[in-house]
Parts: structure tokens; C-alpha cells; sequence
């Protein structure tokens, strides 16, 4: 028997830091959707009790380093189930992008073992699970448009999704670390973008007061140390986007059209200039 799991990506409509906690971590205060954008992954059980992880993308680590095995492994620890796991990863996502690759193939794990082993856990437990490997896997567990808060562990669904447009997501040729973007951001400087109306405009379906609510208080760290982000987003909004932001810690920058020939117009005219571009439909039930 196999099972096979989507892993969607994550963008960050609207990312505030709130403040940074006594144990070095940061709460924050976030929008999130889920896009049309996704790994695959394929689970099979093995008869021994070990963790194979095989995948098309050769950057990436199949040892305890991947999110997966952590998942994998958290499972097996809670659930005591008799044989492995054999997990195939056909990676699409951008890695290291802010689009929260790793941690939507974890979530995907969570589901695929619990399923593959007839396990019953619930999304309460596999919660639980996932927190201490990634503060993004809770929302990714759930997915659609939802408020998170936090560490990123306490998801809101909102009474609306995102309204439907599209997406055109650009990453540059540079990857950014998260660890290192948290450990460098001075709090006191952050600008902090209006969350709340951010959210109320989704959940009235307004698209364009969204569109004027858009913002990352990462944005200006990462932009300092990677102009190209900036250069991004002015030609985005050139070319006509109705507005342009960075995803997470980024380097990716999404930008949101109404219309599908506007958003393919933005996405050709910026492959010149960048080499992975994508237009995506966010995933609404
Ligand atoms: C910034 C965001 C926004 O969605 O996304 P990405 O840019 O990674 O996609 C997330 O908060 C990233 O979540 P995730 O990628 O799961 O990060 P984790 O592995 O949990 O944490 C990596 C490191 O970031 C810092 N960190 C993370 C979350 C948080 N609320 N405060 C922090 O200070 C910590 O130093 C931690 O060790
Ligand atoms: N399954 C996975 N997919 C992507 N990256 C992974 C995975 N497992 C571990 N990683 C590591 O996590 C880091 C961040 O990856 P990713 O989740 O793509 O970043 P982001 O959340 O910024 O989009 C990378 O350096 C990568 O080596």
C-alpha cells in the first residue's frame, strides 16, 4: 500500500514581530494562505523499523536533517507502529525561499504516516508533534487563510479564505536563513504592518483593501542585505501588480493580480530578470 500527500506552499500575506521572548524566540502575528504550489510526497511501509527518505532534489539532506525523518520519527516514538517508513519527496517548492517548503512536506508527514498506520491521531495531536520541529508545520497542518499568532503555533482559521486572485511569486537566486534573519533583526526598529485590518479586509472579500494591507516587518532586514528583493517588488508593481510583498523571511516576493493576463504579463516580464517565477492560484476549500 502507498499513500500519497500534496505538501502546499505558505505565503505570509501579512508578517508583524511583535516583540523578542526571554528565550531568544519571536512572537509574531501573521497571515497565512496556502498556495497552489506543492512537493509531493509518497509514503510506503517498510517491514524493518527504519527511515528512508528518497527525492528528486539533490540539495537537500535524507537524514535527520530533513523535516520529514523528524516527523517520521516523532511518530514512531508516539505511536509505537511495528516496520518504517519509506518517504519519496518530489521537491517543486523553492527551498530556503519563504514559502515554507520543509515544514508544509512535514505537515504532508504527519497526515501520511498517521493514514499509512491507521493511527486516528487527530489534528490537536499532531499539533503537538510538529511544534518542536517547526514553528510554520501547525499552520500547514491546517492550511487554507488563517491568523497565526504566537510562536506560529496558534492557527485562526478565518471566516473568509483569501479572495480568489493570482499569484505570481519570484525568488531570487539567494537563499535565506531563517535562524539568521531572526538572530540579526533589531525589534525596536521593525516597521509593524496592520495586521488586524489586513484580516478584515479578507474576511469582508475585499480584495483591494487587502491588496493595501500587505506587510512583512521582515522586509526591510532582508531587503538591506539583498537589494534585489526591493528591485522585485518596484518591478512587480511596474508591470502591474496590484500590490507586491515578501514572503517570510524571504527572498521570495508574491504579488497579487485580480486578473490571470495581468499576472502572467508581471511573470513574463520579470523572467528576464529572474529565473524561478511562478503564477499560482491560492487553495481555498
Ligand atoms: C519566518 C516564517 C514565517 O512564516 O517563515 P519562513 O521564512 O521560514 O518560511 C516562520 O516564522 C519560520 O518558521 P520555521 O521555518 O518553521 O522556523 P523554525 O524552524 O521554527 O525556527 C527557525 C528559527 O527561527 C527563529 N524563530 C522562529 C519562529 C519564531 N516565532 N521566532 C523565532 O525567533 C528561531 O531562531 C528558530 O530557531
Ligand atoms: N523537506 C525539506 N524541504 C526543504 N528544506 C528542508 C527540508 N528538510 C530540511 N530542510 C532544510 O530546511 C531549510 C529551510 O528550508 P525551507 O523549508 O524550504 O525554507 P523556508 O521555510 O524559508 O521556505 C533548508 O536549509 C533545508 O536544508
Amino acid at each position: 500500500m502507498e499513500i500519497i500527500e500534496k505538501a502546499p506552499a505558505k505565503i505570509n500575506l501579512g508578517l508583524d514581530v511583535l516583540y523578542k521572548r526571554d528565550d531568544g524566540y519571536h512572537e509574531l502575528e501573521m497571515v497565512m494562505a496556502s498556495i497552489d504550489l506543492s512537493d509531493r510526497l509518497t509514503f510506503k511501509r517498510l517491514p524493518k523499523n527504519e527511515i528512508i527518505i528518497e527525492t528528486n532534489s539533490g540539495f537537500l539532506p535524507t537524514d535527520r536533517k530533513n523535516n520529514i525523518f523528524q516527523a517520521i520519527e516523532a511518530m514512531q516514538k508516539t505511536y509505537q507502529f511495528d516496520g518504517g517508513v519509506h518517504a519519496i519527496l518530489q521537491k517543486n517548492i523553492p527551498v530556503a525561499a519563504g514559502l515554507g517548503g520543509g515544514s508544509s512536506d512535514a505537515a504532508a508527514t504527519f497526515r501520511g504516516v498517521n493514514r499509512l498506520f491507521d493511527l486516528n491521531a487527530n489534528l490537536d495531536d499532531l499539533t503537538r508533534l510538529a511544534i518542536p520541529i517547526g514553528t510554520d508545520i501547525p499552520f500547514c497542518l491546517q492550511g487554507e487563510t488563517a491568523l497565526v499568532t504566537g510562536l506560529g503555533e496558534i492557527v485562526t482559521p478565518l471566516k473568509n479564505p483569501i479572495p480568489q486572485c493570482w499569484v505570481v511569486l519570484v525568488k531570487p537566486k539567494i537563499s535565506v536563513s531563517t535562524p539568521r534573519v531572526f538572530s540579526k533583526i533589531e525589534v525596536d526598529s521593525l516597521s509593524h504592518p496592520d495586521i488586524s485590518s489586513l484580516k478584515s479586509s479578507i474576511e469582508m472579500g475585499d480584495y483591494q483593501s487587502m491588496t493595501q494591507h500587505l506587510g512583512n516587518s521582515l522586509e526591510d532586514y532582508t531587503t538591506r542585505k539583498f537589494p534585489v528583493v526591493q528591485h522585485i517588488k518596484d518591478k512587480m508593481i511596474q508591470f502591474g501588480a496590484d500590490a507586491a510583498v515578501m514572503s517570510g523571511s524571504g527572498p521570495t516576493v508574491i504579488g497579487l493580480c485580480d486578473k490571470k493576463t495581468r499576472a502572467l504579463h508581471v511573470a513574463n516580464s520579470l523572467k528576464g530578470f529572474c529565473q524561478e517565477v511562478y503564477v499560482v492560484r491560492t487553495l481555498n476549500k
